[in-house]
């Protein structure tokens, strides 16, 4: 099937590349559907608006010689996807370092998490934990985190919650519904899944970085994909597809779309897309997210104190020791919602120095001063718009995860969202990427044997 492009006589501009497949996005859900599609013979082309591929994940290598991770960086349990992945390109998985339940800092005090003081978080996680499982919270789709967590008793235990839930879902408290926040617990696996480490969703991380997966998906496909190729338009017809950038147009019989629907929400459609995937990127948004990695020589902090930390104190904020066995020291640290935005404003080294210096008297003086220091803004990234995930905007549920799929037409959709398992997660970045590549190749299948 290869070079060999059938039914592709459209309204292309002469010379335009050809492929029986375009896939839009390179992130590791139209990666893992292009190689899928390569190995069953059929020509593909991805199509990538950024000059580098991995869309949410992306990582760096330091002067240290490791690797890490500056977007999703995790294995869960169960991810059994992305650790055959792994496995088959070469890569080493690694148990994140944990000595059990993160500590809180808050007003500059350390304490268990599990203390007099935060008592009253129990019934409200607990509470959080029985509607996902089993209540019907579809009338509290107007209701918006922030107004919920007024409720909650105690200072100490709603700001708790609300560091948590922004950690948790990177969704601004008052752009996010309970209904949201419940549905997406279930699909994640319920609060204790969602917050553990050991059989948790932080469970593993890759020596080389997930990163690197990508990297190595894209390395496969070689000069099948095109970077610094933002996707303009899709103008479908009768024997296939027009896809437009904002250099040029290529021809395709099939198309997978593999960008979150309000990223995608850009692409203009001829004809129009059907009602529910039109709903879908008009009633969503991306999430707010910074992450930082500070590295050291060593994670000398464990001789003095674990490196596991939800700070309560501005900007909230989770830390975690994510320092590959052996290796020099990475200290991760993620914030969301507004308290990111507000750090993403200030100067590096002002930035620097609010996340850092807060730590010396609970990790050691070096804290403060890391031998290099990485860090992004997802929400700036202007090819990727924000992250961990697609939040659905209150008073809707169009974007509850997992995301119809249903193809319009030679039109197909991946992305981590659309994932029957793991949905959010570079586990079902993969997993939707699978499913969507078969779903070409059966259809690919069906008009040859028609024609
Ligand atoms: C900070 C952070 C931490 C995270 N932590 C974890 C974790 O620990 N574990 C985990 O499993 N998951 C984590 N995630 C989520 C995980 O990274 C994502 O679920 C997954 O990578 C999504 O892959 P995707 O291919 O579906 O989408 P994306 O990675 O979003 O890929 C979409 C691609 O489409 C491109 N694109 C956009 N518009 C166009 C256009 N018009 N034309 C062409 N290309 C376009 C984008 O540039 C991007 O490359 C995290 C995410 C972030 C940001």
């Amino acid at each position: 099937m290869q070079n060999e492009p059938q039914g592709l006589d459209g309204p292309a501009e002469a010379g335009s590349p050809e492929a029986d497949v375009i896939v839009v996005g390179a992130g590791m859900s139209g990666l893992v559907a292009a190689r899928d599609l390569r190995r069953r013979g059929v020509d593909v082309i991805v199509l990538e608006s950024a000059d580098r591929v991995g869309g949410r994940v992306m990582g760096v290598t330091t002067a240290l010689g490791s690797h890490l991770d500056l977007g999703g960086q995790w294995i869960g349990a169960g991810h059994h996807r992305v650790t055959a992945l792994a496995a088959e390109l070469g890569l080493t998985k690694y148990d994140m370092y944990t000595e059990g339940m993160p500590d809180i800092i808050d007003r500059g005090r350390r304490r268990p998490l599990v203390s007099p003081a935060t008592l009253p978080i129990i019934p409200a996680l607990l509470t959080v934990d029985i509607l996902a499982r089993t209540g019907r919270t579809d009338r509290w789709n107007d209701t918006t985190l922030d107004r919920w967590l007024q409720k909650v008793p105690g200072r100490l235990a709603r700001r708790f919650l609300e560091v948590l839930a922004l950690v948790s879902w990177t969704a601004d408290l008052d752009r996010f519904s309970v209904n949201a926040m419940t549905r997406l617990v279930r699909e994640q696996g319920g609060m204790s899944t969602i917050l553990a480490t050991k059989n948790g969703a932080q469970e593993a991380l890759l020596v080389e970085g997930i990163w690197t997966l990508a990297e190595r998906l894209a390395a496969e496909l070689g000069s099948r994909v095109h970077t610094d190729s933002r996707v303009t338009a899709i103008e479908r017809d009768a024997t296939g597809a027009t896809v437009r950038t904002v250099d040029g147009s290529y021809r395709a019989r099939r198309v997978i779309v593999a960008v979150p629907p309000p990223v995608a929400a850009r692409i203009h459609h001829d004809p129009p897309l059907p009602a529910q995937r039109a709903t879908l990127e008009r009633d969503t948004h991306m999430g707010t997210v910074y992450k930082a990695v500070a590295v050291y020589e060593q994670p000398f902090w464990r001789d003095r104190a674990r490196g596991e930390l939800l700070v309560l104190d501005q900007p909230g904020r989770v830390i975690t020791d994510s320092t590959a066995p052996g290796g020099p020291g990475h200290l991760c640290m993620l914030a969301s919602g507004p308290e990111a935005r507000n750090l993403a404003d200030l100067e590096p080294d002002e930035r620097r120095r609010v996340l850092l210096d807060p730590l010396v008297p609970h990790l050691g003086k070096p804290i403060a001063d890391p031998v290099e220091w990485h860090e992004k803004a997802w929400h700036q990234d202007e090819h990727v718009e924000g992250g961990y995930v697609v939040v659905p905007d209150p008073g809707t549920t169009a974007g509850i995860m997992p995301h119809p799929h249903e193809p319009a037409g030679i039109l197909h959709w991946a992305g981590a969202e659309t994932a029957a398992e793991h949905p959010g997660y570079v586990e079902g970045a993969i997993h939707a990427g699978e499913r969507a590549a078969g779903e070409v190749a059966a259809a690919l299948e069906q008009s040859n044997s028609f024609s």
